[in-house]
């Protein structure tokens, strides 16, 4: 049987063929990020969209046409912000105005998320380039690739663990959590009925509870209202989520999961007690996540707009 190489990606990518990348998105994703300071949960919550379904090709990034249903308007994703698809937007129109046809839409978004998360005060971690496009996004390839908040704990594992990644890997990854918002829908169900006998006991604390019943009172008329994803330190990259979560002060049910399922519990706890340990297993699991299913050559193109495929 034929072993298959990994495809390789290398940090020099676009040194000949386009020397301003890097300085370009730095300038794009800093001028984004301060004037819409949700730029950057936007982005890295769309990366992990991305990645998670067909790996970081940017397939998230394509708008349906009247023939074809795109990974964006499946349900799970019509919450991704604008914000992540306009940084990356504005990065593409800028590269094609410097180097013309040279960089992918998959590249930029890797990047622009990493730069987005050192901003917010978050790790720095290697992006390697030379991803291609996808050349197919289609919204039924999307469920079951992405983990739902109501999830038991046993079947995000086994998603993670169908891509390649570990128990300790989904804690770390989803330390992302650090950061950004969640709309009331999507803990409304253990909020307003819970019962502590469930294997899913959310174990709020009790007086959060009461503060997200009254931030969510209105939310069935008002689908837009939502809530930081860490009460303590919403913009600040940092382990806050843990110690939170630890406290009954997680938002979701898989949150509160995470600090109760003997499985992961033990990240969860180092973690919360030591940021370091959680930044190097961030950054590990960021390099990872960052080249799952990549295409290189014929199995992928450089779109010449990101929303868009080129034979159209
Ligand atoms: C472990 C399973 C996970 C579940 C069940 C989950 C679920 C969710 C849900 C329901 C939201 C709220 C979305 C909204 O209401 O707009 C959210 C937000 C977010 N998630 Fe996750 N997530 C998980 C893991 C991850 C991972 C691995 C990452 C990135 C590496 C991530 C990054 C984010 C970010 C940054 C936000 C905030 C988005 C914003 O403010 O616009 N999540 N997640
Ligand atoms: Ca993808
Ligand atoms: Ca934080």
């Amino acid at each position: 049987s034929q072993r298959r190489q990994p495809p390789l990606l290398t940090t020099t990518y676009y040194t000949k063929s386009c020397p301003r990348f890097e300085q370009i998105v730095q300038d794009v994703t800093t001028n984004k990020q301060i004037s819409s300071p949700t730029t950057a949960a936007a982005a890295l919550r769309l990366f992990f969209h991305d990645c998670f379904v067909s790996g970081c090709d940017a397939s998230v990034l394509i708008s349906s046409t009247h023939f074809s249903k795109a990974e964006r308007d499946a349900d799970i994703n019509l919450s991704l912000p604008g914000d992540g698809f306009d940084v990356v937007v504005r990065a593409k129109t800028d590269l094609e105005l410097t180097c013309p046809g040279v960089v992918s839409c998959a590249d930029i978004l890797a990047v622009a998320t990493r730069n987005l998360v050192v901003m917010m005060g978050g790790p720095y971690y290697t992006v390697k380039l030379g991803r291609k496009d996808a050349l197919i996004s289609r919204a039924s390839d999307v469920e079951g690739n992405l983990p739902r908040p109501t999830m038991p704990m046993d079947q995000m594992i086994r998603i993670f663990n169908s891509k390649g990644f570990s128990v300790q890997e989904m804690v770390a990854l989803t330390g992302a959590h650090t950061i950004g918002f969640s709309h009331c829908k999507e803990f409304s169900s253990i909020l307003y009925n819970y019962s502590r006998t469930l294997q899913s006991d959310p174990a709020y604390y009790p007086e959060f509870a009461k503060s997200l019943r009254s931030a969510c009172a209105d939310y069935t008329k008002n689908p837009t209202l939502s809530v930081f994803n860490d009460i303590m330190t919403p913009n600040k990259f940092d382990n806050m989520y843990y110690n939170n979560i630890r406290k009954g002060l997680g938002l979701l049910s898989s949150d509160h999961t995470l600090s109760s399922d003997q499985r992961t519990r033990g990240f969860v706890e180092l973690y919360s007690t030591n940021q370091d340990a959680f930044f190097q297993a961030f950054v590990r699991a960021m390099e990872k996540l960052s080249v799952y299913g990549i295409k290189t050559g014929k199995n992928g193109d450089i779109r010449r707009r990101c929303d868009s495929f080129n034979n159209n």
